[in-house]
């Protein structure tokens, strides 16, 4: 689904933010993209989605995208309803000035029943929790049909039974082929999927969760900062109490 060779990517009349970013993803993976902050997973995810262009390398991407942008940054003092997000995921299935019908809001009503937000769908997005939130993303994302969904810090804020919940849910559209890419803090977490892309103003490392979440590369990762793994990791990598990396 995607394939990238050697990327470089910047933000125009600025530098090269992030350099040698060369991985793939195959249809139905999970793969976790870990950084400091200012490492580069917002810029790859910009770059994945068309809106920043590469500067070296080269890139292949198949299939529909959709993003599961971080809510926070988003205008929540927009009065849309659930449903109304939802529905902005039809944009681009018809011609821009047909307003959605009967079959798209039963589309997106079956969407948010997929996330377990059937009840919410008259309420104001801006006034949902963040995990609500998050799962209304997901069911745009799912309205558009998205091959590929790119997840930006979607745990951020979230308690632990909304981040289980969410978690199923990758597990779920992952099952079903389309290929999930999720930025996140969370080390603990990325040893759950399939594949771990260390960024750090360039790509330190990728690969399955065991060759990747070792001490060297997350030391590199992180730049030596304090970094917290739970018990029961492979040899090789540090041991103490806690789930998460922050830098
Ligand atoms: N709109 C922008 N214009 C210019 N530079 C930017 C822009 N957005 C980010 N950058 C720069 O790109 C680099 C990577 O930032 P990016 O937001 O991709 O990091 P990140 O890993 O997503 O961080 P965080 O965990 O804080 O969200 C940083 O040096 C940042 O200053």
């Amino acid at each position: 689904m995607i394939d990238a060779r050697g990327l470089a990517i910047g933000y125009r009349g600025g530098p090269t933010v992030l350099t040698d970013v060369t991985f793939s993803v195959m249809p139905g993976e999970r793969v976790g993209v870990l950084g400091p902050n200012g490492g580069g997973k917002t810029t790859l995810m910009r770059a994945l989605l068309g809106e920043l262009e590469s500067r070296a390398g080269t890139f292949t991407i198949e299939g529909r995208q959709g993003t599961v942008p971080q809510t926070e940054r988003s205008r929540l003092d927009y009065p849309v309803s659930a449903l109304d997000v939802v529905l902005m995921g039809a944009l681009g299935r018809g011609p821009w000035w047909r307003r959605p019908g009967r079959a798209e809001r039963a589309l997106a009503q079956a969407a948010l029943e997929r996330v377990g937000l059937e009840d919410r769908a008259r309420e104001t997005f801006g006034e949902l929790s963040g995990g609500q939130r998050q799962r209304v993303l997901v069911a745009r994302a799912l309205m558009q049909d998205a091959d590929i969904v790119l997840f930006d810090e979607p745990f951020t804020g979230l308690d632990t039974p909304s981040a289980a919940r969410l978690t199923a849910l990758i597990d779920a559209l992952a099952a079903e082929g389309r290929s999930v890419l999720v930025s996140t803090h969370d080390v603990g977490q990325a040893r759950a999927w399939d594949h771990v892309l260390c960024l750090n103003g360039r790509m330190i490392e990728f690969g399955p969760p065991e060759h990747v979440l070792t001490e060297t590369v997350l030391a590199e990762t992180y730049e030596h900062a304090v970094i917290r793994i739970p018990d029961g990791w492979p040899r090789g990598v540090t041991q103490s109490a806690g789930a998460s990396a922050r830098a």
